[in-house]
């Protein structure tokens, strides 16, 4: 398919004799959104994991953009300097200024200019309302602004697609909406992501495909806008109905 952007094929994982992935496949075309949803303990953290390359799997093909990539592989490298991932901790250097913590990646790894960098990232917090914060350090932020900023510094890596696992699963609700706005914006500006939320209301506004994962296999994978009235199996039906939807 010529928008193909990611297709994973046969996906098996286990830990240790524990299997947790089991012949997952699917893909994602440029500019979708793909949202995750199943019970917990589904594995659904854990195929996120395997994409980013944090997890091992045993067996199982992944093609980015209809090329080959395997974890021992060069190119997975370049993959994974594709993928821009933020998680449920917002793991931000705490001994570095906001600036910084968002700048590193591209004068480090991408060897951009540091005044580039810098502008770069302004204008990033900017789009977020977070310009002002550019010299504090992360303790000075609350949660929600914490998130917000792993998100730009994300962004600021220019990623090709963004990976998301529960972004907002430990914030205090009055700070979850900023966050999904976010994210919201991104799929608007046809971000490629893959996202991991119990947030049922955003994920009905934001996903254009639902995997519905139940003990690390997919029990189905349906258009969003269909997944949210007409799920084809009773145990999503249950499932959302579990999740007040
Ligand atoms: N590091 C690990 N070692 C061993 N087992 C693990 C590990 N991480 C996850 N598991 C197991 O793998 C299965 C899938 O876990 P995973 O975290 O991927 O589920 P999840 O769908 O993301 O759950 P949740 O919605 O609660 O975050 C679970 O049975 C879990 O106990």
């Amino acid at each position: 398919m010529a928008d193909e952007l990611l297709r994973v094929e046969n996906l098996n994982k286990a830990y240790g004799d524990q299997p947790v992935l089991h012949d997952i496949n699917f893909e994602v075309n440029t500019g979708e959104v793909l949202v995750l949803l199943g019970p917990s303990g589904s594995g659904k953290s854990t195929l996120i994991r395997c994409l980013n390359g944090l997890e091992p799997y045993q067996s199982g093909d992944i093609y980015f953009k209809g090329d080959h990539v395997t974890p021992s592989s060069k190119n997975w490298q370049k993959l994974r300097q594709k993928i821009g991932m933020v998680f449920q901790s917002y793991d931000l250097f705490p001994n570095l200024k906001i600036m910084d913590n968002i700048t590193l990646g591209p004068i480090k790894v991408q060897k951009q200019a540091k005044n580039v960098a810098e502008k770069e990232a302004l204008a990033l917090l900017d789009s977020v309302d977070l310009a002002d914060y550019a010299q504090k350090y992360p303790r000075e932020l609350s949660g929600g602004q914490k998130q917000r900023i792993a998100i730009v510094r994300a962004l600021a890596l220019h990623p090709e697609f963004m990976l998301f696992d529960e972004v907002t699963a430990s914030l205090d609700p009055e700070m979850v909406r900023g966050v999904l706005e976010i994210m919201l914006d991104l799929a608007k500006q046809k971000m490629t992501m893959i996202v991991v939320t119990h947030e049922m209301n955003f994920a009905h506004q934001i996903a254009n495909q639902v995997l519905f994962l139940e003990e690390g296999r997919i029990l189905e994978s349906t258009p969003g806008a269909q997944f949210f009235t007409d799920p084809k199996t009773d145990r999503a039906k249950e499932f959302l109905q579990s999740m007040d939807f």
